[in-house]
């Protein structure tokens, strides 16, 4: 890999060095080749595995920990920093650089009272989900690979410690910028220079002087609502939405307790210890607005207040905006000539999860059942999923009024086919995969992995992958230290 070290050279101040603490008999247990094109496709041999692992220096890297704070659960924290987590620097790739961050590579000068360490469990879940929701089309961070080792760490049990090789477009969250305001008591010059160094790296066509940080707060906004549209879509709950685990390009980031939905459930709570479910799957669209109000704050010394609270107001529409799109890819209804359907298409939308809802039906596999639906002639598969088949026929005649004709009904569940995936990274399948491959079998990870590639692609003979849990509504939320 070349890197080169832009945040390193151009922001001091913003981060510590650290030496590795290494990983003895590291081995590897997942490998992304996709990931690898990324940054300029290593292959994973020896030398690799060893630089990776931290027991060898890479060449052109530096080994760094960056400083940020961030609010948690609704309360300031104000040194967070990589407590476990080391950047080498920004991996050159084809189309881009790419940070390469080191996760669980041992203790920095932010561990507080931590081990600095991941183990197999947490790194092979981030590493499943960070390539999971690429495929899936949703902005996230990468996973280059998973690192095992003999190295005994304690959770509640006791655990082998493990690396996740994440590539970020940008490892800067709103807590950077939180840290940076806080930290000086509201000075200008260090918000300023690291919106400088962020403006210039991800958001080159903008300027860095007034007009232009209010446009790329603008822009920041308009990500984060896209990301959150797209999460509540797919059926998505992260689990830890705190402002450190926000990044500022808009990508999902850092994977812990997060879950897909099984039964749609608008209060599912993914998190342990999240028991009020602050993040639970229907706030976050509101906890994402609360977020972008604290990164607000941190701005002031930037941006007057006017123009950022006008910023803010872009959050709800374009949320709504890119969820009412995405929705309509799922179920098929054409794009409406003008806005006027917006709400009626969010009551239909609402009252569809409803449905599954008071139903308990699974998300996702009631909308595959899309992709061989039949408006016209055949609705029997979706409507047999259904107990209250009234409520669902009500809803139903509802639907086809606002679908309209489909001239083509080949074409139109094949575009179903493609929005409304088969496979998804359900708990139950992760934990399966983990648990095989703590035993010495990484061959069930393998073949998950795989499959998550190709999430829309039905495949011959892994029809139990597209099961929801065989015990749900026990065992859903899992045990999720990390
Ligand atoms: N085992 C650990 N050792 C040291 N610090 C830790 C450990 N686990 C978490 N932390 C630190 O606690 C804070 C919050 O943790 P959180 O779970 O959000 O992040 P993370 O998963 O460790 O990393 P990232 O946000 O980079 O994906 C961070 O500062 C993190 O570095
Ligand atoms: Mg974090």
């Amino acid at each position: 890999m070349d890197f080169k070290q832009d945040f390193f050279e151009q922001l001091p101040g913003f981060y510590e060095t650290v030496a590795p603490a290494g990983l003895p008999a590291p081995s590897w247990l997942a490998w992304s080749d996709d990931a690898a094109v990324l940054v300029g496709n290593p292959q994973p041999d020896e030398q690799l595995l060893q630089q990776l692992a931290g027991n060898q220096r890479m060449p052109g890297a530096n080994y760094y920990a960056q400083v940020y704070s961030g609010h948690q659960f609704g309360g300031y924290s104000p040194q967070l920093g990589d407590g476990r987590s080391i950047i080498l620097g920004e991996a050159i790739g084809p189309n881009g650089c790419w940070d390469v961050a080191l996760k669980g590579a041992g203790a920095t000068p932010f561990s507080r009272h931590g081990d600095g360490r991941a183990v197999t469990r947490s790194a092979i879940r981030e590493f499943l989900v960070s390539e999971a929701l690429f495929h899936l089309n949703v902005p996230t961070t990468r996973a280059l690979a998973v690192i095992g080792s003999a190295l005994p760490v304690w959770r509640e049990t006791l655990e082998k410690g493990a690396i996740t090789v994440r590539l970020a477009r940008s490892h800067i969250r709103f807590g950077h910028f939180e840290y940076c305001y806080y930290s000086t008591g509201g000075k200008r010059e260090q918000v300023q220079q690291l919106a400088d160094f962020t403006i210039r790296q991800h958001f080159p066509h903008l300027s860095c002087d007034a007009a232009g940080y209010r446009q790329w707060f603008v822009e920041v906004v308009e990500a984060t609502a896209r990301l959150i549209a797209t999460w509540q879509a797919i059926g998505f709950a992260h689990g830890v939405m705190n402002t450190d685990n926000m990044s500022i390009l808009g990508d999902s980031f850092d994977f812990g307790p997060f879950a897909f939905l099984d039964t749609f459930k608008e209060d599912f709570i993914c998190n342990h210890s999240d028991p009020e479910g602050r993040y639970a799957f229907g706030r976050q669209p509101g906890i994402g607005l609360w977020n972008l109000q604290c990164l607000a704050q941190a701005l002031t010394p930037l941006i007057s207040s006017d123009d950022l609270l006008a910023a803010l107001t872009h959050y709800q529409p374009m949320l709504v905006q890119h969820y009412l799109q995405l929705m309509r890819q799922k179920l098929g209804l054409p794009a409406p000539a003008g806005e006027a359907s917006g709400p009626e298409d969010l009551a239909l939308f609402g009252a569809f999860t409803a449905m599954l809802e008071q139903q308990q039906l699974d998300y996702s596999l009631t909308l595959r059942q899309f992709a061989t639906l039949d408006p016209v002639a055949n609705h029997s598969d979706l409507r047999d999923m259904f107990v209250d088949t009234s409520a669902f026929d009500h809803w139903f005649t509802g639907y086809c009024k606002r679908l309209g004709k489909v001239d083509n009904i080949e074409q139109w569940q094949e575009a179903r086919r493609l929005n409304n995936p088969q496979y998804i990274l359900r708990n139950y399948l992760a934990q399966k995969a983990i648990a095989a491959t703590e035993a010495g079998d990484t061959a069930p990870l393998q073949q998950l992995y795989q499959l998550l590639r190709r999430p829309y692609d039905a495949q011959p003979g892994c029809e139990d992958f597209a099961r929801r849990p065989p015990d749900w509504g026990e065992g859903l939320i899992m045990s999720c230290s990390s």
